[in-house]
């Protein structure tokens, strides 16, 4: 049998992430959380690179791994320009980009750097996987109301087309054929609709609903309003509405299970803005349906907050009318790594190039 052992990283804002796989089971795995004032000492996350590689180093010896004895080396695709599904091999176009224009600041971004500089000494190769920046609308799901500004997806697609691929397999369905709306209920909440083996409509985390971290849809005068406010520097704005939005300025935390907590002890708003975040997660997966005139398969509930049966119950309530409701719970992004690099090595999928 061919050598499938991966190594899968994924860096995040708080976390850096490890795990190795053989085949599609992993053999262990680690999350090393990082403090916010680890981080601080970081004028930029860039600067965080080498301390990030040295953990994983460290680790990797630590579980007497050998660079050498890897097939492949996986990583999670940052801010990347748009690009197709599925993976692309790790070259330095790629890893400048990155690092000197993401479309937006991310520890991701350091992700492909890592792994090329731990694939390439051994002569291996490094790959990314569904990045945050696919981009497979529709040109008509992309237009908006102003002339020259489109809509540019970018959602958490390693974990929803890893989903709708699962969903479909343990059902006998054919990706392909198969009409689905997916919703990542995670920090941040994005949406998307798969048909015919492509993410052709979505809702972003900017557009659609509050979740734990970011404020969702506002109107948008009121936006214009607050950045002329004299309050806020650009980058404190973009904190409120992406980082600190949501359930965060309604309660101080992002964690469901504290608001959930409330709830139990008769706290009522807690209730009445769990339930606004259901009604307006169903809302945006309703808006997703006439791209494909009504023509919705399955609804999946996917991400951590799709642990919550509460939050599950109330979305379902709200929009069963649509289409089955199926849920898998969790964020899967470093299976859904490890199963997409695995498909390039068994030579069911072509890895894509990123070029200028
Ligand atoms: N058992 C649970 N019940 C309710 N909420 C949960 C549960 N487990 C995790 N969560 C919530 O899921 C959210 C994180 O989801 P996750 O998909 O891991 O995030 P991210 O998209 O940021 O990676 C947090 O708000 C957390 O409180
Ligand atoms: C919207 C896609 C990327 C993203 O925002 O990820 P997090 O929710 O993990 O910050």
């Amino acid at each position: 049998m061919e050598n499938e052992k991966i190594l899968v990283i994924n860096p995040g804002s708080t976390s850096t992430k490890i795990a190795v796989y053989k085949g599609e089971c992993s053999q262990w795995s680690e999350s090393i959380p990082h403090s916010l004032e680890e981080l601080s000492n970081y004028t930029c996350i860039y600067d965080q690179l080498e301390m990030r590689k040295s953990l994983i180093q460290n680790c990797l010896e630590k579980h007497g791994e050998a660079m050498e004895s890897f097939a492949a080396v996986a990583a999670r695709g940052g801010n990347m320009p748009a690009v197709h599904a599925g993976a692309y091999e790790v070259n330095d176009y790629m890893v400048n980009f990155l690092h000197y224009t993401p479309g937006d600041q991310h520890a991701s971004n350091m992700a492909s750097q890592l792994a090329l500089d731990l694939a390439s000494p051994q002569g291996i190769k490094a790959y990314t996987y569904d990045a945050v920046t696919v981009d497979e609308l529709l040109p008509v799901a992309a237009m908006t109301g102003l002339k020259g500004i489109p809509r540019q997806a970018r959602g958490h697609n390693l974990n929803t087309r890893a989903a709708a691929l699962t969903f479909c397999k343990n059902h006998d369905l054919n990706y392909a054929d198969t009409n689905m709306i997916v919703a990542h209920l995670g920090g941040g909440i994005t949406i998307n609709l798969h048909s015919e083996g492509r993410m052709i409509d979505m809702v972003m985390d900017q557009e659609g609903p509050f979740s734990p971290e970011r404020a969702g849809g506002l109107p948008t005068y009121t936006v214009v309003d607050m950045a002329y406010s004299g309050k806020y520097t650009r980058e404190e704005l973009m904190k409120r509405l992406q980082r600190t939005g949501g359930l965060i300025s309604y309660f101080g935390t992002s964690d469901l299970r504290e608001v959930e907590k409330l709830i139990e002890n008769g706290d009522e708003e807690a209730a009445f803005v769990e339930e606004g975040m259901a009604l307006a997660i169903a809302k945006s997966i309703a808006k997703l349906a006439p791209t494909v005139e009504g023509k919705v398969d399955y609804i999946i509930l996917t991400g951590g907050l799709a642990h919550s049966k509460r939050l599950t119950d109330l979305i379902q309530k709200k929009i069963a009318f649509l289409a089955p409701v199926a849920i898998l719970p969790g964020e899967n992004e470093m299976q859904a790594l490890a199963e997409g690099i695995l498909r390039v090595l068994r030579k069911e999928e072509t890895a894509h190039i990123l070029q200028p």
